[in-house]
Order: C-alpha cells, then sequence, then structure tokens
C-alpha cells in the first residue's frame, strides 16, 4: 500500500556503507595497474575502473600548466576520451562546472580571432587538478562580445579547452557581477556588512541589481540547459550562482544539481541582514547537494534555513516538506604534485636562481594575494611596519615580497583599497628604505605559474593574514613547494585553511596588529626542528587532501545523495488524486468527510518563528478564509457528513465552525457534538489523570524559560508549543524538557508523549483520533439516522504519527478479501445499540467551557457491537442487517498534509491544496 512504511529492506546498503565502498573503488582505481589482466577483468563487468585507465592513458606524465591550457588537446579534453580496453570501451561520467568565470579569460586579437589566458583564483586553480571526470567548464569569458561574429569565433576557441561561454553584456556585469556580486554578497559573506551609502540610493541600487542577479543566473541556466545530456551532473559554483540550482530544477526536476560555496557562508544573524535573504537561501536548497568548505560554514548555513525560512535543520541538512536538501562540508585541495614536479623544470630552478642572488643575505617574507579587501593586505604591511620598527636588527635583513593580484578593479571599494594599500607602502619604504633597498617589494601584478613556484620555493616566511577568506590555497601551494626549505606559514585563524594547517602554521588574528608583528618575530627566529616539524605536519596535510579529492569526494556524494533522495521518495505516498477522489465523491451514495483542523483547513504559515507582527493572530487558529464557501455546500449536501476532527478546544471549533451543519470532535474527539446540539464527552470512563498537575509544572517551568513559548491545557492531554520561539533554542528546550519527563513525573505513568515539530503533548494511554473515530462514529450514524451504508470515506489532516491511527481505522483489509469490497464495518445503527456505559444519556458540557478532570456528567460512549466492529475479514451484520460501512478500497481516501512521512495512502503539499480540492468537492456537490 502507498505510504506503508518499512524500515529499510537489509539489502539496501546504508549510506555511509555506500560511501565507504565507493572510497574503496576510487582507491583501488588509482592503484591498479593497467596490465593487472585479473583487477581488470572484475572491474569489467560494472567499469568501476574506467576513470583509471583513461587518466593513466592519458595523463601518465602529469601536466604542465601552459601545455595544459595552451597545447592542442584542450584543458579538460586530455582525460574525456574513452578509452579501449579488451575490446570495451568505458566512458567517464560528464561533470558541466559551471561558474562566473571560465578558466581562461578571453583577449580579443581581430573580428574573429582571440587569445586564451588562464584566470588567476583559488577556483580555476583547484578544478584544474580534477581528472576523474568528462569536464566542461561552463562560464563568462571576462570580456564583452556584442557581435555575432566574435561570439561564435570565441565560441569556438573556447570548445577546444571543453569550454563553453556565456555572453553578458556590460550593462548586466556592471549589475550582476560588480553590483550584486562583488558590493553585496561578497563583503557581506566576508563579514563586511552592507554598502553604506544613503539609504534611498542603495535600496534602489540593490533592488535593480538583485533583478540583474537573477536574470544573469537565468542565462547560465540557459546554457547549461542547452548542453545538458541526460545523467550528466551539474556543479554550479559559487555565490555569483545562487539562484542556479532552482532554475536548473525547475527546467529539469531529473538534473543532478550540486552547488559548492567557495567563500565562508556567515553567521545566520549577518546573512539575516540581506534583504533577498529567504530567495537566495531557497534558491540554494532547490540543489541536491550543498558544499562548503568548513564545517562552520555548513553549520552557519543550515542555522540560516532553519531561523530565517524555518526549515527545519538536520545532521543531514535541510529538510521542507520531506524534501532534503544534503549539506556537507568539503574542504578544497590543491593538485600538490603539480607544485612539486614544477620545482624540478628548468625554467623554474632559473627563477630560483635569480631570485636567491637578487635577495642574497636576506630573510624573505612572501604575500600572495588578490587585491582585495578581504585578504587584509593593509593590516599585513603595519603589522610589517611594527616588526621593523621594534626589530631594528632586522630592517636590512629581511624584505617583504607583496603580489598583490589586481581584480574587479572596476568596483569603486577595490579602487579606493589599491591607492590605500600604495599611500602604505610608500610610506614604509620611505621610513625604513635606504637608497639601494626597500623593505617591501609591492607588486600590483600577477605572476606565472612558474616564477609563483619559484617564489614559494625561496620563501622564508610566508604571511597569509586574510580578514576572512573561505579556504586560502595560496597557504596550501606555499606549504606543497617547501619540501626543502621548510618555512614557516603565519597564518589568519579567519582563513578556512586555518581548520587544515592550524597546527603547523602561527595562528594569528590579523587585525591583531602587535600579534602579528611578534610572529613575524618568532617566525623568523625559529629553530630548525620546529620548522621542520611544522612543515611536515601541513606537508601531510597538503599531499593527501588534494583538488581531485575533493571534486570527487562532492561528486560521489551528490550520486549518492540522488540515490538516496530516490530511496526516500519511494516511501513518500504518492500526491492526492483530486479528480479521482471528486469523481469517487460525485458517484457515492452516503459519504463521511473527517477534516482535521490546524495546518489542513486553516492558512498556511510562512516561516514559522520568524513572521513578526501578526504572530498573535496566528495563535489562534483560524479557517481559510476560502473554504468558507465549499464548506457550506458541502455540509449542506444530505449525502455527506463532515466530521472536523481536531486536536483543538471546544471554543475553537465553535468559533470557526459553530455555523455550519457538521460534526465536531474537539480534543481528539474527547468531546463531540453536532453543530446543532451540544457538547458531550465521549472519555473513557476511569481515564487516569494524575500526571496532570506535575506535567503542567514541568510545561510552567519551560515556557518561563523559553521565550515567545506558550502551553495549553486541555481536558485530556497538555501540549507545549514552541512555534513561536527561536527554533534552535525550542529544539534544545524539548530536548531538556523531554528528558526531564521521562525521567521525572511520567515515569511510571501511564501516558503518550506526542512530539510534534515545535510541540511536545503528553496524552492520556491511548488517546488517539483513531480511537476516539471508534467511539463516535455509532454516534454519528444513529443521530443522523442514516439508513444506507457509508460507501465513501474522505480522512484527510496534518495528523501527528500517534494520531494516524484514523487512517488505518478505515483502511479496507488487504489479504484474504476480494479486490472489490476490501472491508464492511457493521453494527445496530438503531438507536438502542448505543449505550452509554455510565449514565443512560450523553453527558452535556458547556460549549467552549475549559475543560475540568474528572466531572460528574463525563461519560463515555461505547459501541456496543464495538468487537465485531473491528473483527477482520468478516462482514459483520448485526440486528435489522444494516452494515454502516460498506467501503471499497477505491472509496477510500485518507491523505496527510504537509507531512511526507505518513502511514495515509496519499499527500497534499499544504491546506493551500486542500482548498483547491474541496472547492472542487463542493463543485461536484452542487452539481
Ligand atoms: O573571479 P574573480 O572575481 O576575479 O575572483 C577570483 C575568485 O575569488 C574567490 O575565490 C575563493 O575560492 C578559493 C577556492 O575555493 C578559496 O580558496 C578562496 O578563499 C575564495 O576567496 C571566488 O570565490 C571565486 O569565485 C573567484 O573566481
Ligand atoms: O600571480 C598570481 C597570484 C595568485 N595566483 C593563484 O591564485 C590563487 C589564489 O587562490 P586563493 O584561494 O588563495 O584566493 P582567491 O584569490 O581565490 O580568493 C592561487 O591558486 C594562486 O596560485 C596566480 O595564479 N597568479
Amino acid at each position: 500500500m502507498p505510504g506503508n512504511k518499512s524500515s529499510g529492506s537489509p539489502a539496501i546498503p546504508t549510506r555511509l556503507e555506500r560511501l565507504l565502498r565507493q572510497r574503496e573503488l576510487r582507491k583501488f582505481n588509482r592503484n591498479f595497474q593497467p596490465n593487472d589482466e585479473a583487477a581488470a577483468a572484475t572491474s569489467d563487468s560494472n567499469g568501476d575502473n574506467a576513470e583509471f585507465l583513461e587518466n593513466e592513458l592519458n595523463l601518465g606524465e602529469g601536466y604542465n600548466l601552459d601545455d595544459d591550457f595552451f597545447g592542442g588537446d584542450g584543458l579538460f579534453s586530455s582525460v574525456n576520451e574513452g578509452c579501449e580496453k579488451q575490446g570495451k570501451r568505458f566512458s567517464k561520467q560528464r561533470l558541466l562546472v559551471v561558474a562566473n568565470r571560465l578558466p581562461v579569460s578571453a583577449v580579443r586579437m581581430g573580428d574573429d580571432s582571440w587569445s586564451l589566458e588562464i584566470s588567476a583564483g583559488g577556483l580555476v586553480s583547484a578544478l584544474l587538478g580534477v581528472k576523474e571526470f568528462e569536464t566542461r567548464w561552463i562560464g563568462w569569458a571576462g570580456v564583452n562580445v556584442p557581435d555575432e561574429v566574435g561570439q561564435k569565433a570565441l565560441t569556438n576557441a573556447l570548445a577546444v579547452k571543453s569550454c563553453i561561454p556565456v555572453f553578458l553584456d556590460k550593462e548586466i556585469v556592471h549589475e550582476y557581477y560588480n553590483g550584486y556580486c562583488n558590493n553585496i554578497l561578497w563583503p557581506l559573506f566576508h563579514y563586511l556588512g552592507l554598502p553604506q551609502e544613503d539609504r534611498l540610493a542603495t535600496t534602489l541600487t540593490f533592488q535593480s541589481q538583485f533583478d540583474a542577479y537573477k536574470r544573469a543566473n537565468q542565462m547560465f541556466a540557459d546554457v547549461v540547459n542547452e548542453h545538458y545530456e541526460e545523467g550528466d551532473i551539474v556543479w554550479c559554483h559559487d555565490y555569483h550562482l545562487m539562484f542556479l540550482p532552482k532554475f536548473l530544477k525547475e527546467f529539469n526536476s531529473r538534473m543532478k544539481v550540486g552547488w559548492f560555496l567557495h567563500t565562508p557562508f556567515p553567521s545566520s544573524e549577518i546573512h539575516r541582514t540581506l534583504p533577498s535573504r529567504s530567495e537566495l537561501l531557497k534558491a540554494v536548497l532547490a540543489a541536491d547537494l550543498v558544499g562548503f568548505h568548513t564545517y562552520d560554514y555548513a553549520r552557519h548555513f543550515v542555522s540560516a534555513c532553519t531561523r530565517i525560512l524555518g526549515f527545519e535543520g538536520t545532521p543531514e541538512g535541510v529538510e521542507d516538506q520531506g524534501k532534503l536538501t544534503r549539506v556537507a562540508a568539503f574542504p578544497i585541495g590543491i593538485d600538490s604534485d603539480r607544485f612539486i614536479r614544477a620545482l624540478e623544470l628548468q625554467q623554474v630552478q632559473e627563477h630560483i636562481k635569480e631570485l636567491k642572488k637578487r635577495f642574497a643575505g636576506k630573510k624573505i617574507m612572501l604575500g600572495v594575494d588578490r587585491l582585495d579587501m578581504i585578504k587584509g593586505i593593509p593590516q599585513k604591511i603595519l603589522a610589517f611596519e611594527k616588526f621593523l620598527e621594534e626589530n631594528s636588527s632586522w630592517r636590512d635583513q629581511v624584505v617583504l615580497l607583496q603580489i598583490a593580484v589586481p581584480t574587479r578593479t572596476d568596483v569603486p571599494e577595490y579602487q579606493k583599497l589599491t591607492s590605500q594599500v600604495h599611500e602604505i607602502v610608500g610610506r614604509i619604504n620611505g621610513r625604513f628604505g635606504t637608497l639601494t633597498a626597500v623593505p617591501i617589494h609591492h607588486l600590483d601584478r600577477s605572476l606565472d605559474f612558474h616564477a609563483l613556484c619559484a617564489l614559494y620555493a625561496i620563501t622564508d616566511v610566508a604571511l597569509v593574514t586574510s580578514l576572512r577568506d573561505g579556504m586560502n590555497l595560496v597557504s596550501y601551494e606555499f606549504v606543497a613547494c617547501q619540501g626543502s626549505k621548510k618555512g614557516v606559514l603565519i597564518l589568519s585563524e579567519f582563513a578556512g585553511a586555518a581548520q587544515s594547517l592550524g597546527a603547523g602554521a602561527i595562528l594569528v588574528n590579523p587585525w591583531n596588529i602587535t600579534e602579528v608583528a611578534s610572529s613575524i618575530s618568532y617566525a623568523l627566529n625559529m629553530p630548525a626542528d620546529e620548522r621542520e616539524k611544522r612543515h611536515q605536519h601541513n606537508f601531510m596535510h597538503v599531499t593527501t587532501h588534494k583538488s581531485q579529492d575533493w571534486a570527487e569526494m562532492f561528486v560521489s556524494e551528490l550520486n549518492d545523495t540522488i540515490i538516496e533522495n530516490q530511496l526516500r521518495k519511494k516511501q513518500v505516498p504518492p500526491q492526492f488524486p483530486i479528480k479521482v477522489a471528486v469523481e469517487r465523491y460525485h458517484q457515492s451514495r452516503n459519504r463521511l468527510l473527517i477534516l482535521g483542523f490546524n495546518a489542513t483547513l486553516t492558512e498556511p504559515v510562512d516561516t514559522p518563528g520568524r513572521r513578526g507582527g501578526d504572530q498573535i493572530k496566528e495563535m489562534e487558529l483560524k479557517l481559510h478564509p476560502d473554504l468558507k464557501e465549499p464548506l457550506a455546500i458541502l455540509s449542506n449536501d444530505r449525502k455527506t457528513t463532515i466530521v472536523i476532527l481536531s486536536g483543538s478546544y471546544r471554543s475553537a471549533l465553535d468559533d470557526n465552525f459553530g455555523e455550519y451543519n457538521m460534526w465536531l470532535a474537539a480534543e481528539n474527539g474527547m468531546f463531540l457534538r453536532v453543530t446543532k446540539g451540544e457538547w458531550m464527552t465521549t472519555m473513557p470512563e476511569h481515564l487516569n489523570m494524575d500526571w496532570v498537575d506535575s506535567v503542567k509544572h514541568v510545561f510552567e517551568y519551560f515556557t518561563e524559560r523559553t521565550p515567545r513559548s506558550h502551553f495549553e491545557l486541555r481536558e485530556t492531554s497538555l501540549v507545549w508549543n514552541y512555534k513561536y520561539a527561536d527554533v534552535e533554542f525550542g529544539r534544545l528546550q524539548a530536548r531538556d524538557l523531554l528528558q526531564h519527563l521521562w525521567t521525572g513525573p511520567i515515569s511510571n505513568t501511564s501516558v503518550d508523549v506526542v512530539q510534534g515539530s515545535r510541540s511536545v503533548e503528553v496524552r492520556s494511554s491511548g488517546i488517539t483520533k483513531g480511537a476516539a473515530i471508534d467511539r463516535i462514529l455509532g454516534e454519528i450514524v444513529h443521530s443522523k439516522h442514516m439508513v444506507r451504508p457509508i460507501d465513501y470515506v474522505l480522512c484527510i489532516g496534518h495528523f501527528t504519527g500517534k494520531d494516524e491511527d484514523v487512517y488505518t481505522f478505515f483502511e479496507p483489509e488487504l489479504p484474504a478479501e476480494p479486490p472489490s469490497t476490501l472491508r464492511s464495518k457493521s453494527f445496530n445503527a438503531t438507536r438502542t445499540s448505543v449505550h452509554r456505559q455510565s449514565t443512560p444519556k450523553l453527558a452535556r458540557s458547556k460549549s467552549g467551557s475549559k475543560a475540568s478532570y474528572g466531572r460528574a456528567e463525563r461519560t463515555s460512549l461505547t459501541l456496543e457491537n464495538r468487537t465485531s466492529y473491528h473483527s477482520r475479514g468478516k462482514k459483520t451484520v448485526l440486528n435489522e442487517g444494516l452494515s454502516v460501512l460498506d467501503l471499497k478500497k477505491e472509496n477510500y481516501f485518507s491523505c496527510a498534509v504537509g507531512r511526507t512521512c505518513s502511514n495515509a495512502r496519499y499527500l497534499l503539499n499544504s491546506s493551500d491544496d486542500v482548498v483547491i480540492f474541496l472547492k472542487e468537492l463542493a463543485a461536484s456537490s452542487s452539481s
């Protein structure tokens, strides 16, 4: 039956088992020797070793930047071809890497000729090491190409490098890239806040930049969609493309989409300041897998989703209405072998020789950064100045070489930074320089790979002082090139790299100029054995956590997330078949509609816990305004009986449904009334309520200590609700509360604890909606003087797991029954068949009065033939031979609203869908 949950077949390996297996396979693939026939034979069956073979055949000698980029093979094409092994062709998984920037920037040489240059930056460097996939890179080539001839020629030139261009015009680049990406998101994600200019101007430009951002993302999506082939993996990169997962999934929900952020993700308190905070988060959550460099960034993201969107944060990721977006940390690495090998190259050795000669007798300190405010270049230089100030003996023995690569030069903030840095450097060189030497060599330009490697190799102390940095690959590259020198790395604790290289580096707070200055002194004076130990530690990390591992791990996790989601989906009941349900309703002659109230017939609440202003109103449950009319029509249909079955107070049901002609079952069916009559209790007798006071005491305690939580005291239950409290705090408090309850007040009591998504309810044992329906159905039937059996049942609600027994109560039996009439429940429907255990009359209580326990008028309503009512597989005919239920399988519809883990046959996403359905039902009723 759809909706039936199994705890998972033992044959299906767990996620961890699958990932471990994939890891082993990857390891095996790398160690596999191509002429090892036995291994080849075992791998042939599934092609798992194909990647290894291809790498071995095509990349045996590793690669060199220039050859790779500008050689005939193309950037990725050297690993793109399949290969023949024992007559069998293996093919790699296609990977579409989508990033704002292509790994090459284009320079126009003529109308239809282009020259391609490598783009500098960590993302490019990292992805160069990825060899396992057949990779295509989709992105912007960094130039405006307005004419068709130029676009065509560039597309062809890039194709040779396995790159596909997205053409962005000047205006969009200005608003999307310079504006929204680099003036808003970049500083915000690095804790530098939103632009502070004149409010009105900022607000105005903000909106148009955000619109341009979305437009640009759509342009990237269009190119991806054009080149996408079934089975491809689409890996979206960075803050430039936060809308891309959403646009891609809207186009094709089966696409495998991952998104990785290369910058930090800030604390949710920072992200909250962004006007488009929710839209961006939701757009990213459309991805299957979301990755960050560190656990901290991942934690901040999940926290933003719970606090800002009100979604569920779990150890696996973020869950919304059963859809899980996996969130995890995947620390990037570098292709360390490429750097180590480069040191042996003649060009690099020549550079090394030159540099050694040029700076002979001096210790070399090195900074390599894009000229970006997050890199803390002014702070670094000021710390160096302080060091020189305090250590006069070092003044002519040390130089600081600062490579400051120009970046985002159209953004005013970056222009300001350039002049600020120049000014500080000039001042310090003026102060400590001599006629023949200056302490700071500042270069506003990038270096080629060989020059950079040489520089890394001859450096004594590398200085990375980022104020925030997603990872910082320069620190990794420096370590990789220090095999012989074993220099010291001074590293900002605010760079992601501090998580991995923290033990070997000297960690500093870049804002603390004094601390950085004294760390420089410590590093320059560090004894050789300490340097060796620190270096070894970092070298080990850098050479065992490579960019290739990073990419493989991400893609492997993404592949697995898809499998996991498919497995989850299989257990999720299908969508409610509205048309069929309406049709069957129309053809039936005696229908019973059992409807929940909260979150079934109320208006959906957008963001629990984050809706300032109208929360008080929301605390009072209100019928969805669009339901008034359909409910009136349905409740006046003689062939239809409606029961509102709710956990709410009687007064809440009175207020919302008093005017309709229907049955109201309040407090999970403990109280029942037909709207024309008065309330009666249906509580089982001898209900033990001794636990109430002590539980109430605990609930009061937690309500006092959890702002915006409240509790409700009902006749047979107590509910503590933290829907409007801080989600994370509420959850922690709930855990504490439960622990306390279990070990204290309810440890020896017969109660049930029902955990809602934002509530904890304690009820007397056995009080469920299913049990209640059992008691109240007879009353409904005979008081309506039904003359024909109920032949259509619809049970629809946002019920907790405990209350889902109401779905199974009506579920026609499956085995041993002819498929058409699967269940037939019968009982004597005459008035005499219903008796009250304690009093001959039904007890009355005042509508809306607060419940009190152990009232004299409390009575239970049971059906004489209760046992036969439950008799399975038999058609029990009593007295007048009337079957109360004559329910065919196809005329029973159980449906959970807004829950995916359910025993109901079907699902509806929200009460808005319930509105759509009930409107159609009403239309069919009146037709
Ligand atoms: O393309 P640009 O605007 O010129 O910027 C260059 C890149 O800068 C950022 O790099 C980040 O990625 C690195 C690798 O993961 C990481 O080590 C570093 O800490 C980050 O700052 C940016 O995220 C890229 O998209 C840019 O291409
Ligand atoms: O003249 C230069 C300076 C730097 N880089 C590269 O730029 C990247 C910088 O990456 P990082 O993660 O340190 O910072 P990002 O610039 O991405 O923020 C590193 O791979 C450097 O090798 C380069 O190619 N040429």
